[in-house]
């Protein structure tokens, strides 16, 4: 943490526009024109494509960038294997998948000296990474900066800040990431994190499956939901570092780290549509009932990792924004529910109009496949008495990772002390109001 790293993040620029091919160099004839692969690239760099697609992809689902770097990436000694931490990848088979409504409290204060890779704790996780299909919920709370690089192979990151801003130094230039908005790194880039306070907390969700992309608006219509001018991709910028980098990479459920001599970090110009964004989720555009009923919270929806079936997602990113509730005789919160989707929710501030208490920013629940949810008795007592006036919820601002597979603890997670032991009775109390 450092005054010249909040400098560096308020004077970044960015380039604007979700999946766009962007174009950028820190020095001015890095990029080549008219090719990707001439000859001799100029100033001496190599030229080297990263693709995050399959290179015969449907042109619109079609990822990859060109760099144009100081040393190609292959320039890199044997990878062995290190500690995995308190990582953990699918397929989640230690622990029993449990169908009880779970929650937990923040993570607990992390030794002096954690960094971002070394304070990632996996709570668990569905699907199988080496099948490129399910995703990972994990927790971050650090306390250091990486002086290492990171890489995943396994899949790409949402970074979800409750705690602290975070610099993300990439291959692709610099980003600045607050709580309210959220960083994506597509798998395989490289990147180091530098905080901005003193600590720093939040989420990550690690999708295996398809790269995040903005949901189908249908009827809606052309705009709306998170507007893909709102998303920002670095501008390029290096390091130009010889002498020895740590350089980890997690492949298929391990972490395999090797010294380089120099920081991969060197691209000094790129092009592409493969690259790492931030977004503020305040940009939201909500859209809801000016009728009557709750909608469902699929109408958040901010970003989606379809699968195979159309309109199943591998895994949804769906935000609780501030937004207003004029919904006519209606029950206004989330109503119950049983969902074939299973449901991690997290808390960035305030609170969850579900929940009165006990859902804290930092903590988290988990609604597996078909566990029965919805609003604690507080929430479902004082909504069905309140007045239905015009109301602003503005006090809170709450996300959901929705699955297609059930999440499977990490056995850390099933038996943690910051797990709640009696979340199960925020429904107690529901009384009988039948008058057969
Ligand atoms: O369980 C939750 O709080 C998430 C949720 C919110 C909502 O508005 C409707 C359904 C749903 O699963
Ligand atoms: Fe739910």
């Amino acid at each position: 943490m450092s005054g010249d790293a909040r400098k560096t993040a308020a004077g970044l620029s960015y380039l604007t526009g979700f999946g766009n091919e962007h174009a950028s160099e820190a020095v001015p004839g890095a990029l080549p024109e008219g090719r990707n692969s001439p000859q001799r690239a100029p100033l001496g760099l190599y030229a080297e494509q990263l693709s995050g697609t399959a290179f015969t992809e449907p042109r619109a689902h079609n990822r990859r960038s060109w760099l144009y770097r100081i040393r190609p990436s292959a320039a890199h000694p044997a990878f062995t294997r290190t500690d995995n931490g308190a990582i953990r990848t699918a397929p989640f088979t230690e622990a029993v998948p449990d169908p009880n409504r779970l929650r937990w409290n923040p993570l607990p204060e992390p030794g002096a000296g954690t960094d971002f890779l070394a304070g990632l704790w996996t709570l668990g996780g569905n699907g199988d990474a080496t099948q490129r299909a399910g995703m990972a919920v994990h927790l971050y709370h650090a306390n250091t900066s990486m002086e290492r690089v990171f890489s995943d192979a396994d899949g790409e990151l949402l970074i979800v800040p409750e705690r602290g801003g975070l610099l993300l130094h990439t291959e692709f230039g610099r980003l600045a990431v607050e709580p309210a908005h959220v960083a994506l790194i597509p798998r395989g880039v490289r990147f180091r994190v530098e905080l901005l306070d003193e600590s720093a907390r939040g989420y990550v969700c690690e999708n295996y499956g398809a790269p995040f992309r903005l949901p189908d608006l249908g009827p809606i219509g052309a705009n709306g939901l998170a507007n893909s001018r709102d998303f920002r991709a670095p501008v390029a910028a290096y390091e130009d570092v010889t002498g020895p980098v740590e350089v980890v990479n997690k492949f298929c459920g391990n972490l395999w780290t090797a010294t380089y001599d120099h920081s991969p970090l060197d691209v000094v110009a790129w092009h592409g549509n493969y690259v790492p964004y931030v977004y503020d989720l305040r940009r939201f555009n909500v859209i809801g009932t000016i009728s009557y009923d709750h909608p469902d919270p699929s109408i958040f929806t901010v970003l989606t990792s379809p699968s195979d079936t159309p309109g199943l997602a591998g895994v949804d990113f769906v935000v609780f924004a501030p937004r207003w509730l004029v919904g006519e005789d209606t029950f206004r919160p989330p109503y119950f529910h049983r969902n074939v989707m299973s449901e991690y929710m997290g808390l960035i501030e305030g609170a969850y109009d579900a929940k009165a208490e006990g859902f804290v920013p930092g903590g988290g629940s988990l609604h597996n496949m078909m566990s029965a949810h919805g609003p604690d008795r507080e929430t479902f007592d004082r909504a069905s008495a309140a007045e239905l006036k015009p109301q602003k919820i503005d006090d809170g601002l709450a996300f959901m990772f929705e699955t297609r597979w059930p999440v499977t603890l990490a056995p850390h997670a099933a038996a943690a002390d910051h797990l709640q032991r009696r979340y199960d009775e925020v429904w107690q109390g529901l009384e009988r109001h039948f008058r057969g």
